[in-house]
């Protein structure tokens, strides 16, 4: 039996941890085993790979470098826990995976899609989102956001022309993968949210 695998997308801070744990929610009120998880990260090896790559005191790592990095951490999160959980017939959501290194790396690191898309196909292999939920929000919603946290980590300090490529680099993913990248509404109440995201999740368990 095979699971689901549901991936959240969008800028820092738009609001996908919390989400994520609503969503847990009501999958396991229907009964489902469900998996949360989250990149970079996710196993014990990645999440130290996390923190070699979050670090602000980091300041020299090379583009190329964070790009490894962030495959190297997949590579680890997929073999240890992914494909087993979907083996296994769970529902995974991961907040983040692929779609982010395509964007930061491949479109706002200038790094090339195509190139990022490549090292990821070798530490992904066949494990692919079933679906992919980006969620799209005003760009003054996710300053709020963000100021409602004290510490920023190295990429979420970059400058305001870094996260508009970073958003814009999504709409680009979207126009190239329309099938498995869906867009949800993040602006608006928690609960206003969740139930947006209930609406896709279920069209998409129907089919
Ligand atoms: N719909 C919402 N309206 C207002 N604040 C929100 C909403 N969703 C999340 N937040 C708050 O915004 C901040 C960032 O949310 P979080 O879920 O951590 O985002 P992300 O995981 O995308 O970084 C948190 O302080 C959270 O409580
Ligand atoms: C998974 C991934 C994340 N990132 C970035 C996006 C975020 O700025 C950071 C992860 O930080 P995190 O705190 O997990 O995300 P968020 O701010 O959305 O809550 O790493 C990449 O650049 N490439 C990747 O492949």
């Amino acid at each position: 039996m095979k699971g689901l695998f549901i991936t959240i997308e969008g800028p820092d801070a738009c609001g996908k941890s919390t989400q994520i744990n609503l969503l847990k929610e009501y999958f396991q009120n229907k009964g489902y085993d469900v998996v949360i998880t989250r990149e970079p990260g996710g196993t014990k090896i990645s999440e130290k790979i996390r923190n070699l790559i979050l670090d602000k005191e980091n300041k020299t790592m090379s583009y190329k470098t964070e790009a490894l990095l962030y495959a190297a951490s997949r590579s680890q999160h997929v073999d240890e826990l992914i494909r087993p959980s979907l083996s296994n017939g769970k529902i995974v959501i991961c907040d983040r995976f692929v779609d982010s290194s395509l964007v930061y790396q491949g479109i706002a690191r200038s790094l090339g899609i195509e190139n990022v898309y490549n090292l990821n196909l070798f530490a992904m292999e066949e494990v692919i989102p079933d679906i992919t939920i980006f969620f799209e929000i005003d760009e003054c919603e996710v300053k709020r956001r963000k100021n409602n946290r004290r510490n920023l980590d190295r990429l979420e300090s970059e400058k305001d022309e870094f996260h508009k490529m970073v958003y814009n680099g999504y709409k680009t993913l979207k126009g190239m993968y329309p099938e498995r990248i869906k867009t949800i509404d993040a602006n608006g109440t928690i609960q206003q949210v969740h139930q947006r995201i209930i609406k896709l999740v279920e069209k998409v368990m129907e089919k």
